[in-house]
This record gives structure tokens, sequence and C-alpha cells, in this order.
């Protein structure tokens, strides 16, 4: 299948209340991972990658080729879509497009609300007439968001409002109380304001820094609208720790596919394991349904 944008599997899963995984990519072995993963659940399945990562990876065009190819060569059927994690600049966005990304966020959230709103519009105006579908973010998440350490700031109804109805965005990163990176305690999300947001805008909901958020939490905030979960700090923990062990248990190897195919199905696993909690498990047919 060829990637599609996230616009209409995000539509299907607010209206059956389940979510669709964003997984961000930290190296080739995510690519393997996350694809796997979302093709044995038969779950659609969103692959991120965030600004602060591209030059990391080789750039737009190569994550881009990258991700389309190996979608064929490993003849995975189910809905993938290409998504910019935290696109910096219009001009990211843009690049992005033009690469073959067929999703971007514009994160304005850290400028005034109406400096927010006009550059995301602009991002909407290229990105709508290739079919391309636009996250924006409004409040801050707490930890570690695009290089800078910042507190919680949540979300305000109002701006949330605005943001949708003067840009045609096509998911809205609300930010309630989730932290990017590890929780210190116990996650404490706004429900009651979710829920004032989630009925106000009308569109999907994505929840940022969903690593560590309990499941009875995470389920909370799928049936108050969320229909994206992004999820990054498990799936680098669960890498980190079985390269260790590998290396601990064969210590003279040099063997890369030794080192590195136990850490790959680490994240493959951690993967599955938070499309099930999403509930997006067999959903890829009814998300197909509807981009075909
Ligand atoms: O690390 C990045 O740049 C991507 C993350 O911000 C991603 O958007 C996200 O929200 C994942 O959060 P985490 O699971 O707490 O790492
Ligand atoms: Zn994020």
């Amino acid at each position: 299948m060829t990637l599609v944008s996230m616009k209409e599997m995000l539509q299907q899963a607010r209206e059956h209340q389940y979510a669709v995984g964003q997984f961000n990519v930290n190296g080739l072995s995510w690519v393997h991972a996350i694809l796997d993963a979302a093709q044995a659940e038969q779950a659609p399945v969103i692959v991120a990658a965030s600004d602060r990562l591209i030059d990391f990876l080789g750039g737009y065009r190569t994550i881009a080729t990258l991700v389309r190819v190996l979608v064929e060569e490993k003849g995975i059927t189910v809905p993938v879509a290409l998504h910019l994690d935290h696109g910096k600049s219009v001009d990211s966005c843009l690049r992005a497009i033009d690469a073959g990304f067929t999703s971007v966020m514009f994160d304005g959230s850290h400028g005034p609300i109406d400096q927010n709103i006009k550059q995301t519009r602009q991002v909407v105006e290229y990105a709508a007439p290739h079919g391309i579908s636009v996250e924006a973010e409004v409040g801050t998440v707490g930890g570690i968001e695009d290089g800078l350490i910042g507190g919680i700031q949540y979300a305000d109804l109002h701006e949330c409002v605005r943001i949708v109805e003067e840009t045609g965005i096509d998911a809205l990163a609300a930010a309630l109380g989730s932290v990017h990176g590890k929780y210190i305690g116990e996650p404490k999300l706004g429900f009651t304001e979710m829920e004032a947001i989630s009925q106000a805008i009308g569109i999907p909901l994505v929840l940022h820094g969903a690593s560590g958020i309990p499941l009875h939490q995470l389920t909370r905030a799928i049936e108050l609208g969320h229909a994206k979960v992004n999820i990054n700090t498990e799936s680098v923990t669960a890498w980190s720790l079985q390269l260790r062990q590998t290396l601990a248990d064969h210590p003279d190897t040099t063997e890369p596919r030794t080192i590195l195919t136990p850490a790959r199905q680490a994240i493959e696993d951690s993967v599955r394991a938070k499309i099930r909690e999403f509930r997006s498990s067999g959903k890829a047919a009814i998300s197909t349904q509807l981009v075909e």
C-alpha cells in the first residue's frame, strides 16, 4: 500500500473510540519494527520523524524514500502515514511535504496564539491541495520539547476553537498535563478540560508524551477524543535495555545482526503492546475502506 494521510484514519478512530499510534523513528531498526508491528497487529499506524532528528536521520528525502520503499519491499498492507513530528517552522513542513511526507505537525505552541494560527494556516494552505494532513499544537507539553525544557501549560479552550476554525487543521495537540519523557510520579491529565475542548472542536485530539501514562488514563483520554497517541520514550527504553543486555551476554561479538536484532525485536514488542492498549489492533480494514 502507498503511504496515506492520517486524516481519514484519525476520523475513523475518533468515531470508533480507539487511537492510532504514532511511533517515532530513531534509526533504521525503528522503521522495520514499527511496520512489522503494525502489520502483525493489522493496525493503521503513523511512522513519525521528529524535526529535531531530521539531520541525524539523513534529511527529509532520505526518510521519505526509506519508509516508502520499505513499505513496498515488506509488502505492508495496513494503512501507514509518514508524519513530520514537532515541525519547527513553516519551511520545515513544506520541505517535508515536498520530500514525500503524507502528514505534518506545525508546532507553533511556543509563540503567541495569533502567530501560531497564521503560520499553521500557511502550512494548511500548502498541505491541503496535496492531500496532506496537518496537526497543530496549543499549550505546552511538559518536559523536553524541541530541545527546550518546559513546564506544563494547559491549552486554552478558546485558543483551541480559534486554531481549528481559522486554519482547517485535521488534528489538534491540546496540552493537558502530559509530559515528554519519563514521568515523576503519576501523570495528572486534565480530563474535565479535555472533554470540553474535544466537544468544542469536533476534530481528533493528539496525545503527546504518552509513554508512561497508565492504561486507565490512556483509555479515558481515547474515550474523550484522542484519536492519535504519540510514543517515543517507551520504544527507546525497550531498545536500549535490550542492547545493553545483548552486549553483556555477548561481550566478544562484533556481528551487527547478533547485537541489533534483539533490540529491534524489543521495539517491535513494545509497539505491539501499545497498539493493543490503543485498541487499534484489527482496525486496518476499516481505515482502509475510507482511504481507497
Ligand atoms: O522526542 C520527540 O521529538 C518526539 C516526541 O515529542 C513525540 O511527539 C511524543 O510526544 C512522544 O512522547 P514520549 O513518548 O513521552 O517520548
Ligand atoms: Zn511530542
